[in-house]
């Protein structure tokens, strides 16, 4: 096989993947410019057509995070990073190009190492001669301009100071301890604040509502200041930072290959958006980790994988006056059940929890891994609304550690070919 490799220069597509929010006053941030990411070349066979389409799908079943497009079959929707990643394919010659849509920095090299893991492990793929040169390059020229971590700008801000008066080392130790804290600050809400967001939800990202009925949506900084909740936006922008200087994660687990832009001396990163999310009555979510432990059997085996890189989740609530009694809506959450495979025996099964009531000025610092559900809303007047930012921790991925090159420090990608 000799077939030349051409690179096609990415184009800005003219639609939006995924609808993202109005901006509240202002233009609105143009989407980013789509990422080529590989690029396959047969010249003959159906058989690489019929390859390409079954890898994308087993690609796309590979993770729950990831959705088909149900206007689009050559398209793969990632609600949780307001991201997507297109097939393109031509006739004659036969080539094919995967884009990625709207994904950030961090989210973007979770994506490709899905995409390495994937394709790793089709040999039929790798017969049909995707080509790992451009992947290759692509990824490390992404990687070279890398920032330690998202969260570095934010710790360049006040925002140290600004968590160092709500959060201590007894809480820390307790989070350590028992997987997760929750406490109550002075950072509240403001009904002001609070009818921006709502607003900013308007433009809702659908749901499956058999697992959760509320409305989400991701904002960034902009937004944030658009809706005059820097000050939020700030504390979960900073947490990362914080904990990572505050205690040695590499305590808890031994031989980690922190994946870029995390670094061993700061193995937590964080996105640059948080999550909007907003219950009315009667919404719930059911028991879930949002990191799952997977259990997948083939011939040689059955292996266990994490189904992304989260490792801790930070919720801010919003609601004035809520009491879970009258209310509803408490985030219940499972202590010990980080290595579930079935979310559900939780409940099921009864384990004992603790309920977190979600009210305005609450923070909510908990193992992403941990099993947890949003109890039904019962309150018909009022809004149940909290912000969210996942804190990642790449190493926990799954991702083979053989990558870590231990002289360098960082993640040498060459390794993955
Ligand atoms: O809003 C909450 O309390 C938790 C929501 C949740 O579990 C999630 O979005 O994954
Ligand atoms: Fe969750």
């Amino acid at each position: 096989f000799s077939a030349s490799v051409s690179v096609s220069t990415p184009s800005v597509s003219s639609s939006t993947p995924l609808s993202p929010f109005p901006s509240i006053a202002g233009s609105p941030v143009p989407p980013p410019a789509p990422i080529p990411l590989y690029f396959a070349q047969d010249v003959d066979e159906n058989s690489s057509r019929q390859a390409v389409n079954s890898w994308f799908e087993s690609f796309i079943d590979s993770t729950s995070y990831f959705q088909r497009d149900p206007n689009d079959a050559s398209t793969c929707v990632i609600p949780a990073f307001n991201a997507s990643i297109k097939l393109k394919g031509t006739e004659l010659p036969l080539k094919y190009e995967l884009e990625i849509h709207g994904a950030n920095e961090e989210d973007f090299g979770m994506l490709c190492a899905k995409l390495f893991e994937s394709q790793q492990s089709d040999d039929i793929l790798q017969q049909k001669k995707i080509n790992n040169q451009f992947l290759r390059q692509i990824v490390r020229n992404h990687f070279q301009n890398m920032k330690p971590h998202t969260g570095y700008e934010a710790s360049q801000s006040s925002n140290y100071d600004l968590i160092d008066t709500i959060l201590d080392n007894e809480k820390i130790e307790s989070l350590v301890a028992n997987g997760y804290v929750h406490f109550d600050t002075d950072i509240l809400t403001t009904p002001v604040q609070f009818q921006n967001l709502s607003n900013i939800l308007k433009s809702k990202t659908s749901q499956d509502n058999q697992i959760r009925s509320d409305t989400v949506t991701f904002i960034n900084r902009n937004d944030a200041i658009q809706c005059g909740i820097e000050e939020q936006y700030n504390l979960l922008m900073g947490m990362a930072d914080y904990l990572n200087r505050k205690f040695d994660w590499s305590r808890l687990d031994s031989g980690f290959a922190p994946l870029a832009p995390a670094t061993k001396a700061a193995p937590l990163t964080n996105p640059a958006n948080i999550q909007i999310a907003s219950y009315a009555l009667g919404e719930f979510y059911v028991a879930h980790s949002d990191n799952l432990l997977i259990q997948t059997s083939d011939g040689s085996g059955e292996s266990l994988t994490r189904s992304n890189y989260r490792r801790f989740t930070v919720i801010l609530y919003c609601s004035d006056d809520w009491h879970v009694q009258r209310d509803g809506g408490a985030l219940r959450i499972y202590p010990n059940t980080v290595d579930f495979t079935d979310p559900s025996i939780a409940k099921q099964n009864n384990l004992p929890y603790e309920d977190v009531t979600p009210k305005n000025g609450k923070l909510l610092i908990f193992d992403s891994r941990l099993v947890h559900s949003v109890e039904h809303v019962l309150s018909s007047t009022k809004e149940r609304l909290a912000m969210t930012i996942w804190i990642s921790r790449p190493e926990d991925s799954g991702v083979s550690v053989d990558i870590w090159d231990e002289e360098a420090g960082k993640v040498d990608w060459y390794r993955m070919f």
